[in-house]
């Protein structure tokens, strides 16, 4: 399979180069070869324009078998392989993703929705993943216990065996190429499953890492639910880290049980921005757009879909934001350079945002901007959505409790702190939340209340190398992201050695 890199233009429609760049298999890699499918498949589109891009197969339960009985047969010999070796491979599997990052970007883009510049930044910090945990090899390493008697007491990290990684349409590359590198440096073999929604930047990967490592210890599924089910599910399955829904990962847990998987469930989102009075308005109007990821369509699970502004600023304060959102986002074509905000990832996103406009309204909340799919002609054959706020939300309307993946943000006007915390905190989700203040000890403070995974002050949205990424909550169990995400894939042996 071909590793040479397209040569891409970097500005201007990038739309005419999408056929030339569409992978040539259809989703199914184990034992280091290309395989043919039982003969389902997925059709995938480009949500930009409604256009059938591919088919894809869907692996039914013989063929996640099979991949993960390459992967159970690959594991020893990769277990043993020397971690200064396995680190090699990463690192060159991050050099292949830069080679090709602006080609991966227009396939997500096209494939997803999402902008193609957003998406050559997804594609950088798949790299700076796959670096990161390279570095971190040496770091899987034990400790000594202090024992009466002289005894040796002593830890051993060890693989857990073959692992899936499960992930969805948001963020599809990035997701592919990043979450491979944790439990590979730690010495497990991999089988991957992307979204149904959009597979074709994760078969790319693959064609780009064909032959890298020894067949076996990097596998791939395509299809949907159901593939994935029959993945965690599996008996000879260790460890399955989801990326997805609530639900997926209630699922993920249950077919766990039966055989004590180990889980790393990176989930929902329904995540809190705070505005105190004595915030830099300014900037916390920019932070409140860009904690929302119009650019994404808000489909993004640590997006700032809650926003509590105080009472005493709160009409200022909106102006401003409407301003910010009116200068920065408005739904374009994804393929295309210049593009801020992109398309819904598939019909069923485009009509879940619609109906919760929709549940908006019918429950009383003030339409402030936004509110419907865009009007634009040519955006017609899309799946666009005007980015969208409400205000005078209320906390128990369902655009106050339920996670919408989708450019819709709540507004909720606030003047009693301990209100504040109380109804913050009053969901099952706690994933991220975004404090705006001058003053430290009221951030501090309101860090120490908020119940969520991930919290910024004066800042929002961003991912920080090496800082432990995860959800409290229903909103995941492990941390991702962290010399922690490299632990998740290992399990603790402690021996005891009895000297004299
Ligand atoms: N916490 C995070 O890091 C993070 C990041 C991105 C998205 N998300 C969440 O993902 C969700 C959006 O994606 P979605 O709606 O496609 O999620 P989803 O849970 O329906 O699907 C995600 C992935 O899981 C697979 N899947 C679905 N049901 C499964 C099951 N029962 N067993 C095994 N695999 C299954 C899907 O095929 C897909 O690959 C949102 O809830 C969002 O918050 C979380
Ligand atoms: O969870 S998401 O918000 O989708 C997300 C965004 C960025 C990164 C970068 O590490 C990971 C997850």
């Amino acid at each position: 399979m071909s590793t040479d890199a397209i040569v891409l233009p970097d500005s201007g429609d990038l739309s005419p180069y999408v056929k030339g760049i569409l992978p040539r298999s259809s989703g199914l890699f184990w034992a280091g070869q290309w395989q043919g499918g039982s003969g389902q498949t997925i059709p995938t589109f480009n949500p930009s324009t409604g256009e059938l891009l591919a088919e894809v197969n869907a692996a039914a339960a013989a063929e996640v078998g099979a991949a993960v009985a390459s992967a159970k047969a690959a594991f020893a010999a990769w277990a043993d392989t020397p971690p200064l070796q396995r680190g090699a491979l990463l690192r060159e599997a991050a050099r292949r993703v830069r080679q090709h990052a602006r080609e991966l970007a227009l396939l997500d883009a096209a494939n997803c929705g999402n902008p193609v510049r957003a998406m050559q930044m997804d594609a950088e910090i798949a790299a700076t993943q796959l670096d990161y945990f390279a570095g971190l090899v040496l770091e899987i390493k034990g400790e000594t216990i202090p024992t009466a008697n002289g005894a040796l007491n002593y830890t051993l990290r060890e693989p857990l065996g073959p692992v899936a990684r499960i992930f969805p349409f948001n963020h599809p590359f990035m997701f592919a190429a990043g979450k491979i590198a944790a439990p590979l440096a730690a010495g497990n073999t991999v089988v991957i499953k992307p979204p149904e929604q959009a597979p074709l930047s994760t078969i790319r990967l693959m064609e780009i890492l064909d032959g890298l490592f020894p067949p076996g210890v990097l596998n791939c599924v395509t299809g949907g639910r159901e593939t994935g089910a029959a993945l965690s599910a599996h008996p000879d399955v260790a460890a399955v880290a989801l990326i997805g829904s609530v639900g997926a990962g209630k699922a993920v847990l249950r077919s766990a049980a039966d055989t004590m998987k180990h889980t790393l469930l990176e989930l929902g989102g329904k995540n809190a921005m705070v505005i105190y009075p004595d915030a830099d308005l300014r900037s916390a109007a920019e932070g409140a757009v860009r904690g929302m990821n119009f650019t994404w369509c808000g489909q993004s699970c640590g997006s700032t879909s809650r926003l509590y502004v105080h009472r005493s600023i709160h009409d200022e304060f909106m102006q401003s934001v409407a301003r910010e959102l009116a200068q920065k986002h408005r739904p374009g074509i994804a393929t295309h350079s210049d593009t801020t905000m992109g398309a819904m990832a598939s019909r069923a996103q485009y009509e879940r945002a619609l109906h919760y406009i929709q549940a908006g309204i019918e429950d009383g909340a003030t339409l402030f901007t936004g509110g419907s799919a865009a009007r634009e002609a040519h955006l017609q054959a899309g799946l666009f959505v005007e980015p969208t706020i409400f205000t005078d939300v209320r906390p128990n309307m369902r655009i106050a409790r339920e996670e919408i993946f989708g450019p819709v943000l709540s507004v909720f006007s606030w003047e009693d702190e301990d209100q504040l915390f109380a109804d913050v905190n009053a969901i099952e989700l706690g994933l991220t939340a975004s404090v705006w203040t001058t003053s430290l000890n009221t951030g501090l403070r309101a860090a120490k209340r908020i119940q969520a995974g991930y919290l910024w002050i004066n800042e929002c949205s961003i991912h920080i190398p090496g800082a432990p990424f995860g959800g409290y909550k229903q909103s995941g169990v492990g941390r991702e992201e962290s010399k922690e995400e490299l632990l998740e894939f290992t399990q603790l042996k402690n021996v005891h050695v009895k000297l004299r």
